[in-house]
């Protein structure tokens, strides 16, 4: 249902994150008031479970807690696109997504983003893909001639975003071994200068977007401090709450974004 949004505007968003708390978080932000039944649920051919609010204003929304790593957040991304671009919805026809969302909890760089202040990604980074040199260098994956190293979201969208958010907006870096010392936190920080978070979804999540042609944006809260490793003071309750309350303030902003 489109409602009063505008043309062009998304009629169907996928919202991916890695752990099911995330995913619940996100829910929480989307349910209406007054509704308080539980998502529908969707088995995806690849595995993984898609949950969809129920029908409101806006448009359409599945969120899929797709595991935890960039592969993972692939794959599930991947498998969620080819089922709406092939799969005939309720009136016959296939429902494509209009754009995904990579959301969840993540590591903040000190100064940068504090603990349970939200993020929005200006650009989505693959801080690990690429190759060591001698020496302790390192060469991105885009300066090896091997691909892309980092995804935009869409120019008029991120920013408005972040505003609406209250959020950091600035680079948010996708890792597949969490940073667990000072050294690393460091090394990262000047490698990537101005970068915010990192996580370890969100460039995934990304490529299969890009893959499938739909434009993404990524949404984190801090649960805690990117450097060394203290699981015990994470705080991912907090966290958790923080991404309902910036998931319910971005969503006017993401909803009646319109490509046209
Ligand atoms: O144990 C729980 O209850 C729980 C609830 C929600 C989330 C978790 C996670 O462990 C989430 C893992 C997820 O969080 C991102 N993350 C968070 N902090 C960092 C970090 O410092 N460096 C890298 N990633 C981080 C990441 O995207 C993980 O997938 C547990």
């Amino acid at each position: 249902m489109t409602g009063h949004r505008p043309a062009g505007a998304p009629s169907r968003v996928l919202v991916v994150t890695a752990v099911p708390a995330e995913r619940d978080a996100v829910l929480a932000a989307l349910r209406p008031a007054d509704r308080t039944g539980p998502p529908a649920l969707a088995e995806l051919p690849g595995g993984g479970v898609l949950h969809t609010v129920p029908a409101g204003p806006g448009p359409r929304t599945d969120v899929l807690a797709a595991g935890v790593g960039p592969a993972a957040a692939a794959a599930g991304t991947a498998g969620a696109l080819t089922a709406a671009a092939l799969a005939p919805g309720p009136d016959g026809t296939a429902e494509p997504y209009g754009l995904v969302i990579c959301a969840g909890i993540g590591g903040g760089f000190p100064g940068v983003a504090p603990p349970l202040r939200a993020v929005v990604a200006s650009r989505i980074v693959a801080a690990d893909l690429g190759a060591a040199l001698p020496g302790g260098g390192f060469a991105p994956v885009a300066e090896l001639g091997l691909g892309t190293g980092e995804h935009r979201p869409p120019a008029a969208l991120d920013p408005a975003v972040a505003e609406a958010a209250g959020a950091v907006h600035a680079p948010v870096l996708t890792v597949s071994t969490a940073t667990g010392t000072a050294g690393r936190a460091a090394e990262l920080a000047a490698r990537f200068e101005g970068a915010a978070a990192e996580a370890m979804e969100g460039f995934g999540v990304a490529e299969a977007a890009a893959g499938h042609g739909v434009p993404v944006l990524e949404v984190r809260t801090v649960s805690n401090e990117v450097g060394p490793r203290d699981r015990a003071a994470w705080r991912i309750p907090e966290a958790l709450t923080a991404l309902t309350g910036a998931f319910g303030r971005i969503r006017p902003v993401h909803e009646n974004w319109s490509t046209w």
